[in-house]
């Protein structure tokens, strides 16, 4: 799915309005039924309803839910901040019609005309949505936070009042909303962990916008949905052999780290590649033979850490590298063999991007068919202090085209930026995932999709989304304060199962 700025959706609104055609009055008609209709089937609508408008047209979209419900006799109470401005034409359109079902409508003109909310209500934030230009302060500023700060449920129209759609918000005031009810497509604000707890549930509806726009614009970013995944996904050859489905190298674990080696080899293998060899520290090799039977260990001369690259890295199809390997300086230098020697595809995870940062020349040795997965820690070693979310993105994607590879940037919805300009934010996972091997399973995952012979932005497309799914069918079944990084492998087959569904 494409995920349009405010300009874009402002643009789909008027060529809708253009070509369907459709008077923008009637828009906002359908709008409001959308809205209306998800309060009463969600029975928001048998409780006491306060709807709060703006003057713009995300207010008239306030003012149009309040008299549609109060035909299905809701108790509706609706409130006008004050601005001594005029409406917009469909705002005092809307008024007028309203006056007729109701006389129930208050001005808010200072604070002292703020109701008192209780448990049982429900408030409808209609007071600001994309025409949002500057941070909120003042009386509105003051109501946001007397809503917010009130145990009423609180559902937002559109976005939460204060929310910029395009840019941060950070320690700006903004609405802190149970639900956003939008429309159509997803808009980038809701996708970024820092506006996760002012969104709340989010809910696309749909209002019928044109589909022609929605087809001819290029959006900046993506959503992965499972159509993306499966669109990606091969069909397995019935009559094929392991040696169809790549040999990985991975180089994983050091002295007390055996165990990212562990996790990293068997989202490995769970992610369908054919043969699998682990290169790790002497101390591993009990732990890995035992706990891995499927995978082939090499073990480095070295008791502890990792000292040399591997012998003959003409025989593998990818490269892992970097859960558990730790930072010792003979550890830089496979890193920096690695880069100069392997020209297969090659993911860099944990340490080795943490060596990367310490060791800034290696980033010249990165090339198209390299995957960095770094967490915002790392990112920050990586590429430097950001001050909000929407500036790691764009930071994330100045990064990819510079040094021409593909980043995965681990996060609440994860984003991946490649070279060529696309990115993706991940609509799967949930906060289970954030546990300690997570990331180690991911670096399995991706090693096993490039052996298999995906090339990097699949592969980074197509792992990230089976890695959220597996960790949301482990968080149902296993809760997400209970689940650990092996179960994200153990339900990494439900994940293939449902993303091979429609390849059968
Ligand atoms: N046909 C359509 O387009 C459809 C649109 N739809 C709906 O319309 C919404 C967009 O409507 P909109 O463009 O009227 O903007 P909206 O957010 O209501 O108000 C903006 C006004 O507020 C003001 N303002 C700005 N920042 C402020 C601040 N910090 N503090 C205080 N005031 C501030 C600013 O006025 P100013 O004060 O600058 O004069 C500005 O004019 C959209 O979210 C959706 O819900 C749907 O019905 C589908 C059809
Ligand atoms: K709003």
């Amino acid at each position: 799915m494409k995920i349009f700025t405010a300009e874009q959706i402002r643009n789909w609104d008027w060529y809708t309005i253009a070509n369907e055609p459709i008077a923008s009055l009637q828009l906002m008609e359908r709008v409001a039924a959308a809205c209306s209709n998800w309060l009463l089937e969600q029975r928001y609508a048998q409780k006491p309803l306060h709807i709060f408008c703006g003057k713009g047209n995300n207010g008239g979209d306030g003012l149009a839910i309040a008299r549609q419900l109060l035909t299905q006799d809701a108790d509706v109470t609706v409130y006008i901040l004050e601005t001594g401005k005029k409406g917009t034409d469909d705002f005092q359109r809307n008024l007028e019609l309203l006056h007729k079902y109701t006389s129930n409508i208050h001005f808010l003109q200072s604070a002292d005309f703020f109701p008192i909310l209780q448990l049982q209500d429900v408030v409808i934030d209609a007071l600001l949505g994309t025409g949002l230009d500057r941070p909120l302060e003042g009386l509105i500023a003051e109501l946001v936070q007397h809503i917010s700060n009130s145990p009423a449920t609180v559902i937002s129209i559109d976005v939460p009042t204060g929310m910029f759609a395009d840019k941060s918000c950070k320690d700006c005031i903004c609405m802190r909303a149970d639900h956003t009810l939008s429309f159509e497509v997803y808009k980038q604000c809701f996708l970024y962990a820092e506006n996760a707890e002012y969104c709340g549930s989010i809910h696309l509806l749909h209002i019928g916008l044109h589909p022609a726009y929605y087809e001819a614009t290029i959006a900046a970013h993506q959503i992965i949905e499972s159509k993306t995944a499966q669109a990606i996904c091969k069909k397995r050859n019935a009559a094929a052999h392991k040696g169809n489905f790549g040999h990985a190298l991975l180089f994983a674990g050091s002295y007390g780290k055996t165990g990212a080696a562990v996790l990293s080899s068997k989202a490995c293998l769970r992610s369908g590649v054919g043969l699998l060899t682990v290169h790790t520290a002497k101390c591993g090799y009990i732990p890995l033979q035992t706990a891995v039977p499927e995978a082939m260990v090499e073990t480095d001369s070295n008791e502890q850490h990792l000292s040399a690259a591997s012998a003959d890295l003409l025989r593998y199809a990818a490269i892992g590298i970097g859960p558990g390997i730790g930072l010792h300086e003979e550890t830089a230098n496979v890193l920096m063999q690695l880069l100069q020697q392997a020209h297969q595809p090659i993911v860099l995870d944990a340490d080795a991007l943490n060596l990367l940062s310490i060791k800034k020349d290696l980033s010249a040795l990165l090339h198209t068919d390299c995957i960095l997965t770094p967490h915002p820690k790392e990112f920050e070693r990586l590429f430097g202090k950001v001050a909000n979310d929407f500036e790691r993105i764009e930071r994330a994607k100045e990064k990819a085209e510079e040094l021409n590879c593909v980043i995965v940037l681990k996060s609440h919805h994860s984003f991946i930026a490649c070279p060529d300009g696309n990115a993706w934010f991940n609509s799967t996972g949930n906060a289970g995932m954030a546990t300690a091997g997570s990331g180690d399973v991911l670096t399995g995952i991706l090693t096993g999709l490039l052996a298999q012979g995906y090339n990097t932005t699949e592969a980074a497309v197509l792992g990230v989304y089976l890695h959220g799914l597996a960790g949301d069918f482990a968080a149902a079944e296993q809760s997400q304060e209970a689940m650990i990084a092996s179960d994200i492998t153990a339900f990494l087959g439900k994940a293939f199962l449902h993303v091979s569904q429609t390849n059968v």
